[in-house]
């Protein structure tokens, strides 16, 4: 773990200019929102406490929408930057298949706080993040509410995602960068224009300048900076896309792989640069299957498992005493080449086909009868059988 301050450096946020966002983070061409069924008329979250597990698991069977107050405490005691309720996403396919990524996904994340999400391939990290941003594609639907202080992010029409959110309140440092770089232009034009569209700059030495200390916080090479995308390499895109989406010091960062294809020295970096933006008393949930730099950044842990979360505690009673409850968050660390590099046995299970009870029961050495039903979120784990939680002052979810 790094050593952090106990108390945010600044109670600052940057209110944006009225221009348009980022390039960075523009949708890709084509892609719609569908408001999920009955999302309109729930301006609502719901309150604090167990979170609510659908038993179908379809979308809009979303349990316990209880009326509260949207700027709810935070972990932290603080009103929430970001505030999730029963998120669920369901895409529909073609004769009729729909595939469940994300179910009841239920968190917040406070100002000067880090919230790593972290599961194996396919668990539906990046879909979560993309329904945030309303980035989701058209046979997606969603259900539930992610509040961004007052703005309901799920029912937000596009064009206030486009000119108030991305970019400017939410910073996405996507999980593909050379995608969302633009290919036709230089890196240094596409950070100059970003400075321009965040700060209204419009001064051509301070617009060089700004886009060089950008490229800085990123350890993006200056000597690079007059290349093309494609004359990238992917970790170098990967820190291009860092560099812009760290520009518009947004009250929340979302980073979904911020650090493949770097070294480690450059994973250290990249991650102690991300932590610089929460001790800047912003938010950040990164997505990553890096487990060594989720510990060196993260407050928090929320392990997905087969489109839920099924464990969300404490960074360090994860990495360290008394460790994981679930036993499929056990089953990660115990994965990692410094523990005792055990895999875990099977697969996880085809999203379009989930089972009633417990996603993780077919791999799981503790699983009993009970499993055919769900768990349900309850001190901060979702599991019928979890290791025992030896001291409250250890799980601080
Ligand atoms: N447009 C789509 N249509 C149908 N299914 C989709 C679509 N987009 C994603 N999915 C499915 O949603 C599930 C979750 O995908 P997601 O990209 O969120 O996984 P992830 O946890 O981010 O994985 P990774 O760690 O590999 O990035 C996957 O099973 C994926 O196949
Ligand atoms: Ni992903």
């Amino acid at each position: 773990m790094t050593e952090r301050p106990s108390t945010p450096t600044s109670g600052t946020t940057t209110e944006p200019p009225p221009e348009p966002p980022a390039t960075a983070t523009t949708p890709a061409a084509g892609t719609e929102r569908v408001p999920a069924p009955g999302a309109a008329e729930s301006g609502a979250v719901t309150g604090p406490g167990p979170v609510p597990v659908s038993e179908t698991g379809e979308a809009g069977a979303v349990t316990g929408h209880l009326p509260a107050p949207a700027a709810a405490a935070g972990p932290a005691g603080r009103a929430p930057v970001l505030s999730v309720r029963e998120l669920s996403v369901r895409f529909l396919l073609p004769g009729g298949r729909r595939i469940a990524a994300v179910t009841d996904a239920h968190f917040d994340v406070a100002p000067g706080e880090c919230l790593a999400l972290i599961g194996e391939s396919g668990c539906g990290k990046s879909v979560l993040a993309s329904a945030l941003l309303g980035l989701l594609p058209a046979n997606a639907q969603t259900a539930g509410s992610a509040h961004l202080g007052d703005l309901d992010l799920l029912t937000a029409g596009e064009r206030t995602l486009a000119r108030t959110v991305r970019g400017r309140r939410i910073g996405l440092i996507p999980q593909s960068p050379a995608a969302h770089l633009t290919p036709v232009r230089t890196i240094r034009s596409q950070m100059e224009e970003t400075v321009a569209q965040l700060t209204g700059e419009r001064n051509r030495s301070t617009l060089r300048t700004a886009a060089e200390q950008a490229a800085g916080r990123a350890g993006f090479p200056l000597d690079h900076l007059d290349r093309h995308p494609h004359e990238l390499s992917g970790g170098l895109a990967q820190r291009a896309a860092t560099a812009l989406a760290l520009i518009g010091d947004a009250p929340l960062l979302l980073a979904d792989e911020p650090t493949t294809g770097l070294d480690r020295d450059l994973v250290d970096r990249t991650v102690d640069e991300l932590r610089r933006h929460v001790d800047a008393d912003r938010a950040l949930l990164i997505i990553t299957h890096d487990l060594a730099a989720a510990e060196r950044v993260a407050d928090r842990v929320a392990v997905m498992y087969a489109g839920r979360i099924v464990e969300i505690t404490g960074a360090d009673a994860f990495f360290g005493a008394p460790g994981p409850r679930h036993p499929y968050s056990r089953g990660l660390l115990e994965a990692l080449p410094d523990r005792s590099f055990t895999p875990i046995p099977g697969l996880p299970p085809e999203l379009g086909s989930l089972p009633d009870g417990c996603a993780f029961a077919p791999r799981c050495d503790r699983a009993t009868g009970i499993c055919a039903t769900l768990p349900p979120l309850t001190d901060s784990v979702a599991c019928h059988h979890p290791a025992p939680a030896r001291t409250p002052e250890d799980l601080r979810a």
